[in-house]
């Protein structure tokens, strides 16, 4: 509302600006000093109030783009960044390129370009009625007519225009995409590339990158030509156009009688309702180039909001898939029951598995490398669905029930308390400094007291200077004993580390009395389950445990 306000009052006070030639040109001719003198300082005021409406204006713009985009983006982030929707989209939706800049960057253009247009279109339609009338009023229906017809042919003209730029701006969006992430991807690996001496390859790859997306920008500036050029010509056959209108009265005899002065101060008056009114369409149709933009911005968004939403009922279907219970479904147990498992591109990973995982029993799947160890374990946290069969699991409540360490472990921007509480889904979960000293003891980095400023003191990539793979492996081990879970799925979550270390925090989860899931290649770890399920990487597996030993194959 203050926005519409404003703009109103803006067009109000520029109405009365536009009048001000006028009335100088009668005082002027009627050479009257003291209206001269006195007409200075309203004309001062009329000319400040302008600047400051407009000032405004764009000020409102700024808080309406800055609003635009704080909704918009955490209305993608509530539906992005929830439990298993990013990791289904990134999964399952290979076709929505880039969400991250999506949400990072487009949506904050598009709230920019939006800003733009909105500040120039939002009451143009109230100023066009209001010019309408009064240009009616002095040229009759010829003139408005006129203009109409001549605001239409200019749509019509740049509409031709927009299209190709709305495909070129989606496609440039995407390539600004990828190269951005290369750029990160380079700074990831950094000293992986230095170790090959990959900095050719890489540079040669990242010249490619830009090279198409300027490609793409290159046909945004060239297809903005046309664009710009119709724009143009429209903007300046209007001021023409506003002559020919005011002459229609003149010469039809409206002013007969009329001296010279009174005459040219007619003109001025009028000529600057048409003109306002032609300038009005021309800020109307240059927006077009913006449109194009907001249309290109729009469709990114709108394709990331659709996969959102397709994402969502394959969440829901993998819940009820995942969390059905039987009744007599004790917390103590995790089951599968005859569950078949497919990869996204249909490869099979399991066929008919039945295990139960009873607490103290401690089960290990191991197999060659892209057998389907991680892939159960997925199945098993509610990430991929099974084709057939169920996974019972007890509640999945962080870190009382069950706990999953993957193999790269993953160290969040925060404190060494942040670390070890992530993620941090009850606010009651503290932990003093004296358990940090305690649990760093438990993981055998006690060292890290020593690197850390405080226990609170923030760190974001400096985790990844400070630790080494195995230490950071270590780092993450330490949620286990805060956590105290009745399961921990250990997928090669101790892979980084030296034997000893290994053996030793095996043995003190186990003591603790937490039931370990596995996935490894280490016989040492190995030797801690008391069921080993080996899958043989066609869909088949055996089961050994120390009773008895079982086979199964994949039909
Ligand atoms: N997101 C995915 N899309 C398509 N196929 C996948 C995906 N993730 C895994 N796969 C396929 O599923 C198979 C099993 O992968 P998985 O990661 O479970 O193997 P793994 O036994 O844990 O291997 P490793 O011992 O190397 O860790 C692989 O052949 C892999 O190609």
């Amino acid at each position: 509302m203050t926005f519409i306000t404003l703009g109103i009052g803006y067009e109000v006070v520029v109405y009365f600006v536009g009048m001000i030639p006028s009335r100088f040109y009668s005082i002027l001719t009627s050479r009257d000093i003291v209206g001269f003198s006195k007409y200075i300082l309203p004309c001062l005021l009329l000319v400040f109030s302008a600047a400051a409406c407009k000032s405004f204006l764009n000020f409102m713009g700024g808080l309406f783009a800055l609003k635009a985009r704080k909704l918009l983006t955490i209305h993608f982030q509530d539906r992005y960044i929830k439990p298993k929707a990013m990791y289904t989209l990134i999964m399952n939706h290979e076709g929505v390129d880039n969400p991250d800049q999506r949400i990072t960057q487009d949506i904050d253009k598009f709230s920019e370009t939006l800003r733009q247009i909105v500040t120039n279109l939002i009451i143009a339609p109230v100023m066009v009625v209001y010019y309408t009338y009064k240009c009616w009023i002095v040229t009759g229906f010829a003139g408005p007519l006129l203009i109409y017809a001549y605001f239409m042919l200019g749509s019509l003209v740049s509409r031709k225009f927009i299209q190709p730029i709305v495909n070129a701006v989606f496609f440039k969006e995407l390539q600004e995409g990828n190269f951005r992430y290369l750029h990160v991807r380079l700074r990831q690996y950094a000293e992986s590339i230095a170790f090959c001496d990959g900095e050719k390859e890489e540079n040669s790859r990242a010249q490619h990158s830009l090279d198409t997306l300027l490609t793409y920008q290159r046909t945004i500036v060239n297809k903005e030509l046309p664009l710009k050029m119709a724009n143009e010509s429209f903007s300046y056959l209007g001021s023409i156009l506003s002559y020919l209108i005011i002459a229609i009265p003149i010469f039809a005899g409206a002013f007969e009688g009329k001296d010279a002065s009174e005459l040219s101060a007619i003109i001025s008056a009028n000529s600057f309702v048409a003109m306002y009114l032609i300038y009005l369409f021309s800020t109307i149709i240059e927006q077009s180039s913006k449109l194009s933009d907001l249309a290109g911005f729009t469709a990114r968004i709108g394709e990331l909001l659709e996969a959102l939403d397709k994402v969502a009922v394959e969440v829901e279907s993998l819940g009820t898939d995942h969390s059905r219970r039987k009744e007599e479904q004790s917390n103590d147990l995790i089951e599968f029951e005859n569950v078949s498992l497919f990869s996204p591109r249909s490869k099979l990973i399991i066929h008919d598995l039945n295990l139960k995982v009873c607490q103290g029993d401690n089960v290990a799947f191991v197999g060659p490398n892209g057998s389907g160890k991680t892939s159960i374990l997925r199945s098993l946290a509610g990430l991929w669905p099974c084709s057939e069969g169920r996974v019972f699991v007890p509640r999945v409540t962080f870190g009382r029930d069950i706990i999953f360490l993957p193999q790269l472990p993953y160290l969040i921007d925060g404190s060494l308390r942040d670390q070890i509480l992530y993620p941090n889904t009850t606010p009651a979960a503290t932990i003093t400094d004296k358990e940090i000293v305690h649990l760093l003891q438990k993981v055998r980095l006690s060292h890290l007291s020593g690197l850390v400023r405080s226990y609170d003191t923030v760190y974001s990539q400096e985790w990844s200077k400070m630790l080494s793979p195995g230490e950071q492996q270590r780092l993450v081990f330490a949620r286990v004993f805060y956590w105290k879970p009745s399961f921990a799925v250990l997928d090669e979550a101790t892979s980084a580390m030296d034997k000893d270390t290994e053996d030793y925090l095996y043995q003190a989860v186990i003591n603790m009395g937490t039931t370990v899931i596995s996935v490894s290649h280490h016989p040492n770890v190995i030797d801690y389950h008391n069921t080993i399920v080996r899958l043989d990487g066609q869909g088949g597996y055996t089961i050994e445990n120390k009773e008895a030993s079982t086979s199964f194959f994949a039909a």
